[in-house]
């Protein structure tokens, strides 16, 4: 038996007026998932989002949060407590401390202590701000900020996570910071959610990955299903000889099957472009051994997600 997705929409629908935001979408998300949603500006995520959410009322389809429908018009508050929802523009109250804000949010959601002040305790070393704890909150950086906001967000332990591009505006170390924390919840068993335009935080986080367009969600697959689809028929190699780079370029001639050469400053290396499947990158090697070129690394390179999205033909999502 398969396990109940912890996110299924049908047919998931937003018009607003005349402009359809979400178009009959079909998403399914695993339980343990960190699913990354990409696409352009006003792709629609952020009312799909929204829609997961219960911020926003759908127009037509369904919603199903691990098994359970959401129901129309109703304030579903069992549903609701298993969703933690972080939206790009949730305001903090600058004068409380980040002990009492979070404090506040606990008792909204019923948390009595003395666990209330042990899932403080916890969620706070978990954001790293265990220092800060009794700090007003206008005394804060961004990414401190928003590591508190993610904090507020799952007070309560939601089995899913909603994230809105939570590293948006963050500089690299805090986008690291936020990184970690979502990897940490993610060991937890949580299933999380997150859209952004910073592609390279998703390849590093996400285990799956879909992409909107215009309110469709027009790819949805394991990322290393992507990879693997990608680079089927196409490899990409570093390769560096103790020798001459030039002795390494007439080797690589041979081969019918290269398409580029990039020589790479420093030490001599190559950047390798090739048709071709695994076995075609053995078969490489072995002609340049074969050849007398001393070898000392053969790397064959993962693809970057966004060359990948370029390769399926989507746009350049920021
Ligand atoms: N409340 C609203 N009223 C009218 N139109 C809206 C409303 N909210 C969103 N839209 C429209 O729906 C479309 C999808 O917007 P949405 O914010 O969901 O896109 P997005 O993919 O999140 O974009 P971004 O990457 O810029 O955040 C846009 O055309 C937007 O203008």
């Amino acid at each position: 038996m398969t396990a109940t997705p912890t996110v299924r929409t049908y047919h998931l629908t937003k018009q607003f007026d005349n402009h359809v935001a979400v178009n009959h979408l079909d998403l399914q998300i695993e339980r343990g998932e960190v699913y990354g949603l990409i696409g352009p500006n006003g792709a629609g995520k952020t009312t799909l989002i929204r829609m997961l959410a219960a911020a926003e009322e759908p127009t037509a389809g369904e919603i199903y949060i691990n098994g359970a429908r959401f129901l129309r018009g109703q304030n579903n508050p069992e549903l609701k407590r298993q969703l933690g929802y972080l939206p790009d523009d949730f305001p903090l109250y600058d004068d409380l401390t980040v002990w009492d804000y979070l404090d506040y949010f606990a008792r909204l959601y019923f948390l009595r202590d003395p666990q209330r002040s042990q899932r403080l305790h916890e969620v706070i070393e978990l954001v790293e701000l265990e220092q800060k704890k009794d700090e007003a909150i206008a005394t804060l950086s961004r990414g401190m900020k928003q590591r508190l906001s993610l904090a507020r967000s799952i007070i309560h332990n939601p089995t899913l996570l909603l994230l809105d591009e939570p590293v948006s505006g963050l500089d690299p170390l805090a986008r690291v910071q936020v990184r970690n924390i979502i990897k940490s919840l993610q060991q937890q068993g949580m299933t999380i959610l997150i859209s952004s335009h910073i592609l390279s935080d998703l390849a590093e986080i996400c285990t799956s990955i879909g992409i909107m367009e215009l309110g469709n969600l027009v790819e949805s697959s394991r990322l290393q299903e992507l990879y693997d689809r990608t680079s089927q028929d196409q490899q990409q190699i570093l390769i560096s000889t103790l020798g001459k780079v030039e002795d390494l370029q007439a080797a690589l001639k041979r081969s019918p099957q290269i398409q580029q050469v990039e020589v790479l400053t420093g030490v001599p290396s190559v950047r390798v472009e090739m048709t071709g499947n695994l076995e075609d990158c053995a078969n490489l090697m072995k002609l340049l051994i074969d050849a007398g070129i001393p070898i000392y690394n053969f790397h064959r390179t993962q693809e970057t997600l966004e060359s990948i999205f370029i390769k399926l033909g989507h746009k350049q999502t920021s």
